[in-house]
This record gives structure tokens, sequence and C-alpha cells, in this order.
């Protein structure tokens, strides 16, 4: 319980929600059994229910027990994205199993970016199934459906289905069906509308008793228009079988994580990490948002809220990383689909971040109706940051394209790096030979002008390297002798500029005495060995001074430009254990990996930063930057666990294998 509503209940912790989703889109739902965040049909649709983000005014779904005081716990059903809420009192017991129903988690990566996204492949519609069923005693259920189309901007309407059979609401150009699956037989089944005046979006309050053995089923779809959504609930989801429906998705999902390599330490932590990145995979496409949500505070009562529902190249390839370490590989050949599929021709048009189908304009808007989580206001969707400079998106394309080209992945699925896609890596690294030595925004996005960033421009020695490896080992077209020659131009001016002998750092931008966590990378990147004493004496800066009293990493302490502060970055935090890791600090490491897993939600999910002194989550949620991150140091704890038993030498990191540059 983090902030109180004066009209409602309380906003909850952000890592108390658990998250389902279909690969096009993700609801959060509170251990109370109310969807309080939720985009319907894509991550990037007007939220319908945005109770997180206005206690108040948002929308919400709410199943519980009518005795508002029985606490729900939940669950994820094992090796799933299936989650269960049980709620037990002394009179009994109800089970309320959420999901969305998916067939396939597979992209599909030739259908381009103007695809018909409202219908599954056998021309059913994408909807939320709630599942409740009374499993000891008795137990008076109670249903509130409260839908704030358009973000809880435009007023809506409900009506009825025939035999009460569920309802249509329809506002703000968005249409939703709610089909009551099995209850019209229960004699305390009752449905009403209510409506408060001056409340321009009505609920709809579903109350019936249980008793043990009993089932219902609460299916939530969205149709293109009022007419398309009644079918839906008085046709299509009473027709089809959501037992048979849960079961798919269960085996859909364990089939898919069965299939990563991992067997190890951390492995639970691990596999639910992976289940979360694939949820944040958009299957239309490929592409891959950072976080399902917008505007969760970097500081509780501040400004600084983002929309994260896009597709960052950097979080992109990071989260393809961390997939492809696990031997999670289709979602980066589907990535690569997308990436081809882009609209630019030469690297300067590329953007740092897109919309899921690809969409280049994601204006920034500020929804002033909305107070915000715990009053951070205001609440933004788009994000401007897709207009800036960043010069790292290349290193980063290029390195993902590598790791999935070192694992097999264009064999195994009989495609090949030459042609367009080559053709598209030698654009990048062209335009990085052009254009590297100018300042930009950084990883970091900051919004208060160019800078020499030290992290960007190790980034454009890593496209360089990269590009120079697929060319000589697939003997491809290049310029290869100004391509070998610009990397060591490009690591000779980061040596001169970019580390202060003063300070013993590299240092956040040229000239700068500012450090910044963004170069913990350096040595994952195999910019530099881990034990190089530049490296070594930054890993020790970084813990002196850019720490809070948990040993938890922030990104910066600089002027960022923006008003207030934020908390520490959990991706950082994990790039120290891989430092610790990978120097033989293995005791630290773990220590310092095991402290930050302590700060996860119930159910094992991170959002971006953490706030370790008031023990909250903060940032978007669940954050994609968070799980690679956990994921990568996982493994490299183990390799550093292993090396220190058998006495090996020369670190392994996830990306590179510093020992084998030939590769
Ligand atoms: O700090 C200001 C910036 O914050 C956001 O950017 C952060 O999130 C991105 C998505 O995970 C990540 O790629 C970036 O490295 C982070 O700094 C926000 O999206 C930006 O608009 C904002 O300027």
């Amino acid at each position: 319980m983090v902030g109180m509503n004066e009209f409602n209940r309380t906003y909850l912790p952000i890592n108390a929600y658990g998250v389902i989703g279909d690969c096009h889109s993700a609801l959060l739902i509170a251990p109370d059994g109310s969807v309080d965040w939720g985009c319907l049909p894509d991550f990037d649709s007007p939220a319908i229910f945005c109770r997180l983000l206005d206690a108040d005014q948002g929308g919400f779904f709410q199943v519980a027990p009518a005795d508002a005081t029985i606490p729900g716990i939940q669950r994820y059903l094992r090796g799933s994205n299936v989650l269960q809420t049980r709620f037990t009192s002394i009179s009994g017991e109800m089970l309320l199993t959420d999901f969305m129903p998916v067939e396939t988690l597979e992209a599909w990566p030739y259908r381009g970016m103007d695809n018909n996204t409202w219908t599954r492949e056998d021309g059913s519609c994408h909807c939320l199934v709630r599942i409740v069923e009374c499993t000891h005693g008795e137990m008076p259920i109670q249903v509130t459906l409260k839908a704030t189309p358009n973000y809880a901007a435009s007023p809506s309407d409900i009506s009825l289905a025939s035999e009460n059979k569920g309802v249509v609401i329809s506002g703000g150009g968005q249409h939703l069906g709610l089909a009551v699956v099995g209850a019209q037989l229960l004699p305390s089944y009752s449905i009403k509308v209510v409506q408060e005046e001056g409340d321009r979006n009505p609920s709809v309050v579903i109350n019936v008793t249980l008793s043990e053995g009993e089932r219902l089923a609460f299916a939530l779809g969205v149709g293109r228009s009022a007419q398309a959504a009644r079918r839906l609930v008085e046709d299509e989801l009473h027709r089809r079988n959501f037992n048979v429906e849960l079961a798919r998705t269960l085996h859909c999902w364990r089939q898919w994580v069965a299939s990563s390599n991992y067997r190890g330490p951390y492995e639970e932590w691990v596999q639910r990490s992976a289940l979360a990145l694939k949820l944040m995979t958009y299957a239309p496409t490929g592409a891959i948002v950072a976080a399902p949500t917008t505007s969760l505070p970097e500081e509780l009562g501040g400004l600084r809220n983002w929309d994260y529902r896009f597709t960052w190249l950097r979080d992109a390839t990071f989260t393809l990383y961390a997939l492809n370490v696990l031997g999670l590989t289709d979602e980066a050949r589907a990535f690569t689909h997308w990436l081809r599929n882009l609209t630019f021709v030469e690297g300067e048009a590329l953007q740092i971040m897109y919309g899921i189908r690809g969409e280049r304009d994601l204006p920034e808007v500020e929804l002033s109706h909305l107070s915000g989580y715990c009053g951070s206001r205001p609440v933004r969707i788009g994000n401007g940051a897709a207009k800036q400079k960043q010069m790292d998106v290349f290193g980063e394309v290029l390195d993902c394209i590598h790791l999935y080209r070192r694992q097999g992945g264009f064999e195994r699925y009989g495609e090949t790096l030459q042609g367009p896609l080559w053709d598209l890596m030698r654009a990048l690294v062209e335009h990085v030979c052009e254009h590297w030595h100018e300042p930009d925004n950084g990883i970091w996005e900051v919004r208060g002008g160019y800078r020499h960033y030290v992290y960007s421009k190790v980034m454009c020695w890593v496209a360089l390297d990269r590009g120079i490896r697929a060319a000589q080992q697939l003997n491809l077209e290049a310029d290869l002798s100004r391509w070998m020659m610009v990397r060591d131009q490009i690591r000779a001016d980061i040596l001169t500029n970019g580390y202060n002998t003063e300070l013993g750092a590299f240092t956040q931008s040229y000239g700068d005495t500012a450090l910044d966590a963004s170069n913990l990378l350096l040595p994952l990147v195999g910019f530099i060995p881990p034990d190089d004493p530049r490296m070594r004496s930054t890993v020790d800066r970084i813990m002196e001074k850019l720490t809070d009293e948990h040993g938890f990493v922030y990104r910066y302490l600089s002027d960022d430009g923006l008003e207030g502060h934020e908390g520490t970055f959990a991706i950082c935090t994990f790039w120290l254990v891989d430092n610790l890791a990978m120097q033989g600090r293995v005791d630290e490491a773990r220590s310092l990996f095991e402290r930050l897993l302590s700060y996860a939600g119930p159910l094992g999910l991170f959002s971006e930063e953490i706030d370790a002194s008031n023990k909250v989550a903060l940032g978007n949620y669940p954050q994609a930057f968070t799980h690679i991150a956990l994921i990568n140091s996982a493994l490299n704890l183990r390799k550093a666990e292993l090396r220190q038993a058998e006495h090996h030498a020369g670190p392994v990191v996830a990306a590179i294998h510093l020992n084998n540059q030939q590769r």
C-alpha cells in the first residue's frame, strides 16, 4: 500500500501485480482480483482499464469474493503466464484463473505491418478469460466491470445482452463484450448496470453465489463495432470451450519455456524472467515492447513518467540477447523480419524506437485528466524520445544479429545473412563510420542536449567490430580496410577522452567527471577485459559513488535537465553483479544478486527501478530491461562459480567470448 485514494481503494505497490498476456497485449491484475491496467486488443490500444493511473476515475474489472476483506494470494501456474488467485475464508474457498488464450506463441513474421490483429488464426477474437471456481464450501462473488474507454477520456454506454448472457460496452470508438458463461441457470445470479450521477462510465455489477464444484467463466473481448461486440457476447464467446483453451494456453507457455536450455542456480527466477520477456513480444510483427505500461513513476509524485509500450531497438535487442543465451531464438528471427520491414534505407533515417507495427511517429501527449499513480503526473502517452539521436543503437542491432548468427539462428530457419539483411547491416556500419564522432542523447535518452557519451562511442566500436567479423567470416562485401581503421580510431579516441586518469574511471561523457553505470557494459560487449585495471577501478568508483546504502546502482547522478530524482536502476545493479562475477569477486556478486532478488514482487517480477530505503518498486512494469539483466547475471554468476571451481581462466560473458575473438 503506497498511497491512499480518498474515494476508492488505495494504490497497490507496482510489483504487487500479476501480469498476463497473449503476445498482443498484457493486463495487470491485482491480488484482489482487479484488472487495473489493460489496453486491448494491442499493447498500444487506448487503455480501457486504467485504475493504476487514477484510482478514482480509471476503469477496472474485478472478480472477487463479495466480502472484500477476504484476501487473495496469487501464483502463476507452473511454467506459464496463467495466473491463479486463491481467496480463502472460513466458509469457503474460490480460485480465480486468469489467462488470455493463445494457440501458438509464434510470431507471424511474414504478415507485414498493417495486418489484422483483432482476430486469431481461426477467426475468433483475442480475449481475457477469467474462470472462477468454488473449491470448498460456499462463496458469494461480486464482479464489477467498469470500462473507461480511451484512457478514461470518453463516456460510455452499457447494454445488456439477450438472456442476461452478458453486456456490451461502447465508448470513444472502443467496443467490448463481456460474456458470462455458465451463470444463467444459477438462481443467485443477478446482473445490473449501475451509474452514479455525474459518472460518464457506468459499471456492470454481477452477483452470484457459488457452491463447492461450481464454476463460471467471464470472457471479455473487443469488437470493431458495437454490433460485432454484441455478436461476441451473444454467440462466439458462448460457443468457445474455455477449459480446452486454458489447457491449450498452458501447453503453449510450457512448451515454449521448456525449450530454454538453462539448468542451474536461480532456474525459477530465470524461467519467470524469460516468461515475462515473452509477454512483451508482439506476435503480429515480431516487435518487442520495453514494458506494457505507461507512466508508472520513477519518483513517487514526480514527473518522470514515460510511455514504454513501444519498441526501442536497444531494449528489444537486449531482450533478444537474453532469450538467445537461453537458446530461445524464434523471437530473434521474427525481430530480424520486423527490422527489415522498417521504412528506412540509410542509417540516417533509422530511428531509435518505433511503434509495434513500425510506426515512426509517436507523438508525446499529456493526459491531464488522469491524476497519475499516487499522484504522479503528468501521465504521458507517446514518447518524444523517438526523435532523439542515440548512436548506441547501431552497435546494439549489429551485436544482436551477431549473436543470433553465432547461435546458428539463420541456419536453423533455413535463412541467410547474405542479401537484404547484410545490405541493411552494411548501411548501418557505413553510417557509423561517417557519424561516430558526433555527440548524441546517449543511452539514457537525456533530454538536456547532445554530448559525447562514452557508452555511445563504445557501441559505435561494437557496430564496426561485429560488422567486420561478419564480413570476414562469411566473406561478405564490405570496405574492410576502412572499417578496421575506423574501429581502431574509435577505440583510441575512447581510451584517450573517455577515461579520466585522475578519477580512475571511464566517465559519462568526454571531458567530464560524472560517472555513468552504462560503462559497466564495456567488458560485457568485449570492448575491454573485465580485469583491465581501468575497468577494475571504474567498477570500484561506481561502487563508491554511484550506489545507495544497499549497494544498488543509480544510472547516473549528474543533472539530466529534469526536475526531481529517481530510484536506483535495476539493470545497472545487475551489470555490477556481472562485473564482479567476471572479475572473480564471486561472493560479492552473489550477495548483491540475492539482495536484488529480495526486491522482486511476490510473483518474481520487477519494474525498472528500486527505492530500497522505502522498499518500493518504481517505473514501468514489468520492465524488459530488468528481466533481461536478471537472466544474464544468473548465467554469469553460474559461469563465474564454475570457473572458480575449476580454476578456469578467461572471462565468459553473455554476448561475447573474449577469449575467442575469432567467432
Ligand atoms: O530518463 C528520461 C527518459 O526515460 C525513458 O527512457 C528510459 O527507458 C527506455 C525504455 O526502457 C530506455 O531505452 C532508456 O535507456 C531509459 O533511459 C523515456 O522513455 C524517455 O522518453 C525519457 O527521455
